[in-house]
């Protein structure tokens, strides 16, 4: 099923195959050879004949040829101009090519034309910026939904619960802005060259409205950031640590100053905000399932996680460090932990910092 001239006779010492295209695991070049699982994919998209249908890196076309006896139009973006001009030759002559458009560039660099839906399979490696690009509210798109396949691991985190494993700040960040749901479970051998890891198919819709206002989302980022710097420590203990009292303060005095204690709001919110935790797109090069967001990390010398006693002492504590640790305890989060949190409480979480005077970040 494989378009074009590329044959399966591997190279001694190299991914490359002889007599087509040689596939770069660089970029990602695992093609679809399972046309049960084309059909499948397509299928549960749900595609509508008027839609215009986004595919990301359509390599060889497989997929984009299902696409398009489905939808309207599709819309594909190909780094590889190798891809491209086989993706073109593909359809040249059928009566597909006057609906196939074909970008040639980098998705993550090129400004993203209007879509109904997304379909792709693409390549794992950009799969966080990608999510967080389509999701990005200053894009003003209006897709309905993104049908896409990741790593296994990567989809798994994507749709996780407060107190499954995988529940992380990626998980948290994207069900803000999304619903996820995870679509069907793709095994190695349906691709070729296999890759070393399962894949999933997953479907992304957007929120529209989203549950908090755009103009917090850089203070949403900065309390999960904290959140998640150690998800299985109390938030008592969290907030707790010198550290981040610190910081707190010092965003504290900063808005003081600028008389901007109540909520700030920005127009345009650099979404990549959201997306700086998440460094296991690849899992290939090895993130453990229960390792946390080492980004933020301000665990101070000789702390453990038993330290409720500690707790007791720095609630007592009167002046900054009295207030922050007694809005947790008030609102009862001092003995929480992050990897058990809903989103609803996260969101409640930051209203009440917030209404204390405490922010997570200091600056519009
Ligand atoms: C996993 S293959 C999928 C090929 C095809 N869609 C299929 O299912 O058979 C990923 C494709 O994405 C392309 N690609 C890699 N990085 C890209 C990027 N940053 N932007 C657009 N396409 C990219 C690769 O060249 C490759 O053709």
């Amino acid at each position: 099923m494989a378009g074009g001239k590329i044959r399966k006779e591997k190279q001694k010492g190299s991914n490359h195959f002889q007599g087509g295209i040689p596939f770069h695991k660089s970029k990602g070049q695992h093609i679809l050879k399972n046309p049960m699982l084309v059909e499948s994919i397509v299928q549960k998209a749900g595609i509508k004949p008027t839609d215009i249908i986004l595919e990301i890196g359509p390599g060889t076309g497989n997929l984009t040829k299902k696409l398009l006896e489905a939808g309207k139009k599709v819309i594909a973006v190909e780094l590889d101009p190798r891809m491209v001009l086989e993706l073109k030759r593909r359809f040249q002559g059928t009566p597909f090519s006057t609906r196939l458009e074909v970008i040639q560039g980098d998705v993550l660099k090129c400004e993203l034309p209007f879509f109904d839906i997304c379909v792709a399979n693409i390549p794992y490696q950009i799969s966080s910026p990608l999510v967080f690009k389509l999701l990005d509210i200053n894009q003003k798109q209006n897709f309905r939904c993104a049908i896409i396949m990741f790593q296994r691991e990567f989809a798994m985190r994507l749709v996780a619960q407060p107190g499954d494993k995988l529940y992380c700040r990626l998980a948290v960040n994207t069900q803000l802005l999304a619903r996820v749901f995870h679509l069907l479970k793709v095994g190695k051998n349906n691709f070729r060259p296999p890759p070393k890891v399962d894949s999933s198919v997953v479907r992304i819709e957007p929120r529209r409205p989203l549950p908090i206002p755009v103009g917090k989302l850089k203070e949403w980022n900065g309390l999960l950031s904290l959140c998640f710097s150690r998800k299985n420590k109390t938030l008592g203990s969290i907030f707790g640590q010198k550290k981040v009292l610190e910081m707190l303060e010092k965003n504290y005095r900063t808005l003081e100053s600028l008389g901007q204690l109540k909520d700030n709001d920005s127009e345009i919110i650099d979404m990549s905000i959201l997306n700086e935790d998440v460094s296991m797109d690849v899992v290939e090069n090895g993130k453990a399932d229960d390792e946390e967001d080492d980004q933020m990390e301000v665990e101070e010398e000789g702390e453990d996680d038993a330290d409720s006693d500690n707790n007791e002492m720095q609630i007592n504590d009167s002046g900054f460090k009295g207030k922050v640790i007694g809005v947790l305890k008030q609102y009862d989060y001092a003995d929480k932990r992050s990897s058990k949190l809903t989103q609803n409480e996260f969101i409640h979480l930051l209203s009440v910092f917030n209404q204390a005077g405490i922010h997570f970040t200091s600056t519009k």
